[in-house]
């Protein structure tokens, strides 16, 4: 956890560094003011040769011009209403001489049509035009469409999913016909979806693999299910635990949490080996690219030669992963042991070693036919666009089904515009980077968090920051809190313990800590239903960041906020970035702490950042 000694004086030095720059005037970088203008001449000669987009081109300069009215008059510092109900007034226009919103009217604006233009190049025609299925639809789950039997029926009513949300209702059924092609040796496409984070992504492919499993009758390897973290391939495997309740099939994990030995053995009975496949003792597993990689190289008995689906979560970011070598690994052995087996469950008994006479023997048995190939499904909430990332995934006429908003207008291709739940509030906040902390104990202080996680740069950051909050809050006694309860802050991160994360987890969501403070360990993916709130204490550095941390909240149709707070030097950064991406405008609101109540805790924190000096002290 960061507590030793180097760890401890490099903290004291930074915190002595922050202290130090607190007085200094803040000033804006506006180098890439100069690398924009290029851009704009890029884009103004692509758009002169582009005449048919003038309609769109006038109605974003239009909105442009209201955009860059809106920054003047926040740059000017006039009140305007910045809050959720409308109540509160930016008092704190401009204390320190600091938190003036900068000007960005001389900024030009890159036009999203040019960067669209620029990121289909090249890109295959699915890719670039996804069936598109509008957010906010659902469906009744008892719908003729999904046919979902009795048994998976009982298990949603348990989970109290009544109707199929968009990302479902669109990909149950493509599923459900894809395994009626496989039963009559059809052509099987794979599958990417793009849906907005907290859109029900999970159940899309639980649920049907759940339901054309679970009627099977020999335990083989059937699913595999790869995500990024730990944490998540946990959350996932309880997903399919709770679905396969009622049927045979059962669910393994390798994540990493146990030791190598006693996963293995989890994985695969060491009695049936001399069969390949029939040793195992699980038909769906749920790993992280790592263990599944080990266990391909050192698991005995450990196949892929029954797979049905292969499943891939976050896929960008697996797709982003340094070491690819798990990728290239889970095709090696798909292409060895594809056709050892067919899906009637009729295998030939055979060695490792004889996957090519296993396959002469195949083609001559009129009996014996060539097994369904393996589907791919690839799931995220920011789809990559890039081509030669895809391309290595060797993808078979995939079939791409992209969840927009209205909003989204013609979204075309990958993740042309990022999509928001419906239900989310977006704010920002300009302030000086050494006076986050001061914002973020105002939010504490002032119940703007409620219960909510904030996410920071790097794990050093969030180490700092938490200890910097626990020592402002200790030092605050309980009865001069409002309502007289002190606010209760943790760190979450990949420096704590797993056991101890799952454990702040549990407290977290029966209402024992108010504030979870984290890298970006658990910025994608995690479902955690009690997060009101997501403050990005710094802001994230591109759109994809953005999505997934503020995904956090706002989920399956509740509501939420996110909070966002910009350092003076990254106020343009921001601006650009939620501009390309369509981002820009009323969707983000300015929220600007109250003066007075900020006089009130810069005492505090001056005592906190006092405190923690002394703690390094010795
Ligand atoms: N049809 C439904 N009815 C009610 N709740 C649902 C339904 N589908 C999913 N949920 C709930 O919605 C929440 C979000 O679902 P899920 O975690 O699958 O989102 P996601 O799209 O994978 O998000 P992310 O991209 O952030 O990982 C979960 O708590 C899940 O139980």
């Amino acid at each position: 956890m960061g507590s030793s000694k180097e760890h401890k004086s490099g903290t004291k030095k930074k915190l002595e560094k922050e202290k130090e720059v607190q007085d200094e005037p803040a000033t804006l970088d506006l180098t890439a003011k100069n690398k924009k203008s290029k851009k704009e001449k890029k884009r103004k000669s692509s758009s002169e040769d582009n005449s048919e987009k003038k309609p769109k081109k006038e109605k974003k300069e239009k909105k442009d011009k209201k955009d860059k009215k809106k920054d003047k008059k926040n740059s000017e510092g006039k009140a305007e209403d910045s809050h959720e109900d409308g109540s509160e007034r930016n008092e704190m226009a401009a204390p320190d001489g600091l938190q003036r919103f900068p000007d960005f009217s001389q900024d030009p604006s890159t036009s999203t049509e040019s960067i669209l233009k620029a990121a289909q190049l090249g890109i295959p025609q699915w890719l670039a035009h996804p069936t598109t299925v509008e957010r906010d639809v659902t469906v009744p789950i008892s719908d003729e469409r999904f046919a979902l039997s009795p048994q998976i029926l009982s298990r949603c009513a348990k989970a109290g999913v009544e109707s199929l949300f968009a990302v479902q209702s669109a990909v149950i059924p493509a599923l459900r016909a894809a395994h009626a092609l496989a039963r009559l040796r059809q052509h099987v496409r794979d599958l990417c979806v793009s849906a907005p984070t907290g859109s029900g992504k999970t159940l899309a492919f639980v649920i049907p693999i759940v339901e054309k499993l679970r009627s099977r009758l020999v335990t083989r390897l059937r699913a595999l299910i790869v995500l990024p973290t730990k944490d998540l391939a946990h959350q996932v495997k309880e997903c399919f635990a709770f679905f396969c309740v009622g049927t045979s099939l059962r669910v393994g994990l390798a994540a990493g949490d146990v030791p190598m030995a006693k996963e293995q053995a989890s994985l695969v009975s060491e009695e049936a080996e001399y069969l390949d496949g029939d040793s195992s003792l699980v038909d769906i597993l749920v790993c992280t690219p790592g263990r599944l990689y080990d266990h391909l190289t050192m698991t005995r008995g450990f196949t892929l030669q029954h797979l049905e689906f292969w499943v891939m979560d976050e896929a960008d970011r697996l797709l982003n992963e340094a070491n690819e070598e798990w990728l290239s690994k889970v095709h090696t052995a798909i292409e060895q042991d594809s056709l050892s087996v067919n899906s009637s469950n009729i295998y030939t008994p055979a060695s490792s070693n004889a996957s090519a006479m296993r396959r002469a023997d195949l083609q001559l048995d009129p009996l014996v036919q060539p097994p369904p190939r393996i589907q791919k499904l690839l799931f995220s909430a920011t789809l990559t666009g890039d081509p030669a990332k895809l391309a290595r995934l060797k993808l078979v006429s995939p079939l791409y089904i992209a969840v927009t908003s209205d909003e989204d207008g013609d979204s075309s291709g990958p993740a042309a515009k990022y999509t928001f739940p419906s239900t989310l509030s977006e704010y920002f906040s300009i302030c000086p980077e050494d006076k986050k902390p001061l914002w973020l104990m105002y939010m504490l202080w002032n119940k703007v968090v409620g219960r909510g996680i904030c996410f920071t740069k790097s794990l050093e950051t969030a180490h700092r920051l938490a200890q910097l909050m626990q020592v402002w809050i200790d030092g605050v006694p309980s009865d001069k809190w409002p309502e007289g309860k002190r606010a209760v802050v943790a760190e979450y991160s990949s420096e704590v313990s797993f056991a101890e994360r799952t454990r702040l987890l549990r407290l977290f969501k029966e209402g024992d800590i108010d504030l979870l403070i984290c890298s970006d360990l658990i910025a994608r993916g995690l479902d955690i239903d009690q997060i009101e709130t997501v403050v990005n204490y710094d802001a994230p550095i591109d759109m994809s960041q953005y999505t997934h941390r503020v995904g956090r909240t706002a989920r399956a149709g509740k509501k939420g906020s996110a909070y966002t707070l910009v350092g003076l030097t990254q106020a343009h950064h921001f601006k650009t970035m939620m501009s390309e991406n369509g981002h820009w405008g009323s969707m983000l609101k300015r929220f600007d702490p109250r003066n007075k109540i900020m006089d009130a805790l810069r005492d505090q924190y001056k005592a906190a950042l006092d405190g923690v000096s002394s703690l390094y002290a010795d």
